[in-house]
């Protein structure tokens, strides 16, 4: 499987955007319906999942994931990693994030372990947790509270579906920024990312599924 860096990728991103004007919230789109169709296949007939959510454009695509798997009868828990407050309104994360409060569908804001406790009733009958916590944008050691949350999650050991890169990883260098959510599954967008196949990225990616998000082949076919 042929891989790519980060900047590449984000680069073929920004052309899809600028040049060719594919609306950015349209790719999130066709990544969070398409990754939801695989997460739904993966979960058969066990029904209940926990997404949780970062502040970046990887916790939007997990807004447009639980609104898929929502709409197709699944017991769609989300988890915010942050005051849902402060994700900036018009921003591709806010878009998604407003119309799951349109459906009434609750978001569940994180703050620390305690308050992820205190939700205790609902993630431990999930089957499934859905990492849409951190993706190409991760660039620096997770700490402090993200550290905790992102540790006691871990140690759930639930069948884990990472978004695009498992929350943790480098997806240049395969190394590991203070905490990891290994995953069963990760499902990533447009092209597989260099740090899936080198350091620790073999041990905590598990199988690479990779979803079309609708770049124009003649971009992809120039890398
Ligand atoms: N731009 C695009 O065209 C698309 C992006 N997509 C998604 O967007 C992701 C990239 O989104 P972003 O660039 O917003 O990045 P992330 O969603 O990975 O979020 C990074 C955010 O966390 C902050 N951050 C970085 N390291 C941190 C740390 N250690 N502790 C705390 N905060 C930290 C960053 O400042 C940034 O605000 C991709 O992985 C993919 O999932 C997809 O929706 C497809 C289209
Ligand atoms: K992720």
């Amino acid at each position: 499987m042929k891989a790519y860096s980060k900047e590449q990728i984000r680069e073929l991103d920004r052309i899809a955007i600028e040049e060719y004007q594919i609306p950015s919230v349209v790719l999130m789109e066709n990544a969070g319906a398409g990754a939801a169709r695989i997460i739904a296949r993966e979960m058969g007939a066990q029904k209940s999942v926990a997404i949780f959510c970062g502040k970046g454009n990887n916790g939007g695509d997990g807004f447009v994931i639980a609104r898929h798997l929502h709409n197709n009868g699944m017991n769609t828990h989300v988890f915010f990693l942050g005051e849902a407050a402060q994700v900036p309104v018009d921003s591709d994360p806010g878009i998604n994030l407003r119309i799951l409060q349109n459906m009434k569908i609750p978001i569940r804001e994180v703050s620390d372990v305690d308050s992820l406790k205190e939700y205790k009733d609902i993630w431990q009958n999930c089957d499934y947790v859905v990492d849409a916590i951190f993706g190409t944008g991760l660039c620096r050691d997770i700490s402090g509270n993200l550290h905790t949350i992102m540790s006691e999650i871990k140690s759930w050991n639930k069948k884990n579906i990472a978004i695009d890169i498992p929350s943790g990883l480098d997806g240049n260098t395969g190394e590991i920024y203070g905490v990891i959510l290994p995953a069963e599954l990760t499902i990533t967008f447009a092209l597989p990312k260099k740090g899936f196949f080198v350091q620790d990225g073999p041990n905590v990616t598990g199988n690479i599924e990779v979803v079309d998000i609708s770049i124009p082949k003649e971009l992809v076919e120039k890398l």
